[in-house]
């Protein structure tokens, strides 16, 4: 396993296989990319089937324990479910969605090997799901959840984005998954870093410190060390769970991140927030890409705490001291 200068092992890799999407989110930081918008047809830049798949096979070497497939929205690959079907066996293999395909092709994906799902939802009523996502797919993303627990899949993670426009529906949102079996849900702090609107933060805390009040127990896990809230419905004959994820301004997240990404033109990318240190692996080799990982590794820092850090004033900016050694290395 590979390990890099923080100490942080390298367990997992998110591999976003397109930045096409069907949907136009208002908050889309597009795993760091830009604008999803655009063509809607299969591109020329994106990694091929069997690229994916030799990028997997090299990590494995590596003991990478699991892969999330990402995007834009990974179901307008039409190939997803040979890529699942030819992961190493030994890797866990879990899809970030919409949802919106998940009513056809639920079945085909677990068939596949597919073990779990996030299913972004943000919200229980068809026209605030318009508003935030500019996509009328409510129904399907709802027929597309039940699709994936009559799968099997499991858990089905309902992926919601903590910000101005949701913040209102949080306890609708937990009651919800408290009274369905198979759900659980992630309250994902907003990020502006990659997408503008620092106004439309809130102040996580206050979802964290409202959750606490409600639980019955609450448990932390390795990854991100991010916090999982135990909730019991209104009535008290449910119970969900609940984790934040809340990586804004948050050096503890980062000094447990043990993920390397790639973006679907087939660069490495040691962080979601950074764009320069990306390394195209398009024409190279299986011995290049094992060198090339290797380096990423090595140069993964903590975002918030070293390639962030705090001034006197207390606000976050780059550390230029950081970023001269950087570009020197
Ligand atoms: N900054 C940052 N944000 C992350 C990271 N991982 C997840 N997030 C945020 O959480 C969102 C949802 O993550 P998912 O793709 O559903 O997966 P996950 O929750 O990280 O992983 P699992 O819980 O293992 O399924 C991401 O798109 C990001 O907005 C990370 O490593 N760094
Ligand atoms: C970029 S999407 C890609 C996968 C798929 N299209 C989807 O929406 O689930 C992955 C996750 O990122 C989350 N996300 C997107 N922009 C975000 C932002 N600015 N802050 C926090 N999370 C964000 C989405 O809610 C979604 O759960
Ligand atoms: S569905 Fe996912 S990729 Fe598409 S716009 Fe929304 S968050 Fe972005
Ligand atoms: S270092 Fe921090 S911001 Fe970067 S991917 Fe990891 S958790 Fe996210």
């Amino acid at each position: 396993m590979l390990t890099d200068e923080f100490g942080r092992e390298v367990t997992g890799v998110r591999v976003s296989l397109t930045d096409r999407c069907n949907f136009d989110c208002v908050y889309c930081h597009n795993e760091g990319l830009g604008d999803t918008r655009g063509p809607m047809e299969p591109a020329d830049n994106e990694m091929s089937t069997d690229d994916v798949v030799r990028f997997l096979e090299v990590v494995a070497e590596f003991d990478v324990e699991a892969v999330k497939f990402t995007g834009g929205e990974p179901l307008l690959r039409q190939d997803i479910e040979e890529i699942i079907a030819r992961t190493p066996d030994e890797m866990e293999v879990s899809l970030t969605t919409n949802g919106s395909f998940l009513p056809d092709r639920a079945e085909s994906l677990a068939d596949a090997g597919l073990e779990r799902v996030n299913v972004s939802q943000d919200a229980l009523d068809p026209a605030d799901f318009a508003e935030i996502t500019k996509s009328g797919a409510y129904e399907k993303v709802i027929e597309g959840v039940e699709a994936a627990l009559s799968a099997g899949l499991d858990p089905v993670k309902l992926n919601m984005v903590v910000f101005e426009h949701t913040a209102g529906y949080v306890p609708e949102m937990v009651d919800h998954v408290a009274e369905n079996d198979g759900l659980q849900l992630q309250l994902i702090e907003y990020m502006p870093e990659l997408t503008g609107k620092p106004e439309w933060n809130i102040e996580i805390e206050r979802v964290h410190g409202w959750l606490a009040e409600q639980a019955d127990e609450i448990e932390h896990r390795e990854m991100h060390d991010r916090k999982r809230y135990w909730v019991s419905n209104d009535g008290g004959e449910g119970r969900g769970m609940v984790e934040i994820v809340d990586p804004v301004e948050n050096p503890t997240f980062c000094a447990n991140c043990h993920r390397v990404r790639v973006t679907h033109e087939g660069y490495l990318k040691g962080c979601l927030n950074r764009n320069d240190d990306l390394k195209p692996m398009g024409e190279m080799t299986t011995s290049e890409i094992r060198e090339a990982f290797r380096d990423v590794v090595a140069n993964r820092v903590p975002y918030y705490g070293e390639y962030m850090i705090r001034n006197d004033e207390g606000e976050w900016e780059l550390n230029e001291k950081y970023i001269e050694e950087y570009a020197e290395a």
